[in-house]
């Protein structure tokens, strides 16, 4: 199977690495060369980890001698599947598949790992509607089990069954949902995330107390405000309007907190600062 992924950043990466670790040859692009570079030596540094640990039976370098890097879309026109995971914004995205659906040969099946995007209305710039389909997979993806698939309006039972069938064959657990904004994890995820921002802008707490009393009270592995830095504030705030503007609801608002800290380049751990400083 030749398996496409298109993005190198924090989930592209790790969706190529989890495809090579699988045994799939994997083309990896992304719009310039030194986010590739970054790209495969974040790939590196993750596979060198699992390795010494004894969770990669392979060598590093032969898990990445199966993939290769390039800048250009053309090199997906063999491709089976191609997994789309560039910024979380319908428009990029949307010019995006319309240029893929020429490129990729007929048969070939296309997926966004979209947050929250709707799928519908991606596989219908794709052209190819029937083997269009949302492959969601978490961050971050080489330790986590899910892979959420969200069947569009016109996916076929054909397209749903290969994209679950793949996603077992690279270890993940793959549970189904229909397109509705957020679909089920960052419909009930994002808004948490949100009020604990909120719970920062109001003053209820400091941001430590709020990340400890859900990491401590609620067993979660991250706190709130941590895992947002770790997902990326600008990819939560596009949740939040998603979710705010497709369920037409209030409750669904981001927080002017959450808007200000991305109009002031705050992003989290991919920009250095968040609610906390990366080294
Ligand atoms: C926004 C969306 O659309 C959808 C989403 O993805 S939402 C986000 C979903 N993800 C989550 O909620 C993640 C919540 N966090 C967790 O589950 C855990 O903190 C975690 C799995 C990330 C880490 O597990 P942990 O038990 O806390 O252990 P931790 O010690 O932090 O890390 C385990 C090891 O894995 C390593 N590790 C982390 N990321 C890694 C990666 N990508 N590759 C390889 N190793 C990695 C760590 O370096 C660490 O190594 P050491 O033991 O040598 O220090
Ligand atoms: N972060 C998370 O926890 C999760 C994110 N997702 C989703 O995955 C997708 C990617 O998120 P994430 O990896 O965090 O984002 P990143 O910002 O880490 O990576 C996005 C990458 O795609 C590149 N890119 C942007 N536009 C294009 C384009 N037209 N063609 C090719 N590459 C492009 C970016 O380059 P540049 O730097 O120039 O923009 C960057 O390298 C989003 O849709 C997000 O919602 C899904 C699950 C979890």
């Amino acid at each position: 199977m030749l398996f496409g992924v298109i993005g190198a950043g924090q989930m592209g990466g790790g969706i190529a690495q989890v495809a090579a670790q699988s045994g799939f040859d994997v083309v990896v692009q992304d719009v310039r060369q030194e986010f590739l570079d970054r790209g495969r030596a974040n790939i590196g540094k993750s596979l060198a980890k699992l390795h010494e640990k004894g969770r990669l039976a392979e060598t590093p370098e032969v898990v990445l001698g199966r993939m290769r890097f390039t800048t250009a879309l053309e090199d997906f026109a063999g491709c089976d599947l191609v997994v789309e995971a560039i910024v979380e914004q319908e428009a990029v995205k949307t010019e995006l598949f319309r240029s893929l659906g020429c490129i990729v040969k007929p048969e070939g099946v296309l997926a966004s790992n979209t947050s929250s995007i709707p799928i519908t209305a991606l596989a219908t710039s794709s052209g190819r509607p029937e083997r269009f389909i949302g492959m969601h997979f978490m961050n971050p993806v080489p330790l986590m089990g899910l892979v959420e698939v969200i069947r569009g309006y016109r996916t076929s039972d054909e397209t749903a069954r290969f994209v679950m069938d793949t996603a077992e064959q690279m270890g993940k657990t793959p549970l189904t949902c229909n397109d509705f904004p957020g679909f089920v994890s960052n419909r009930i995820l994002m808004p948490m995330l949100n009020e604990a921002i909120q719970c920062v802008m109001e003053g209820v707490a400091d941001k430590e107390a709020i990340d400890g009393i859900m990491r401590l009270g609620m067993n979660h592995p991250m706190g709130p405000l941590t895992l947002a830095d770790f997902i990326g504030l600008d990819t939560c705030l596009s949740i939040m309007e998603v979710l705010h503007q497709g369920l037409g609801d209030d409750k669904y608002r981001p927080s002017p907190l959450l808007r200000k800290m991305v109009q002031a380049g705050l992003l989290g751990r991919k920009s250095g600062e968040g609610f906390y400083r990366y080294d």
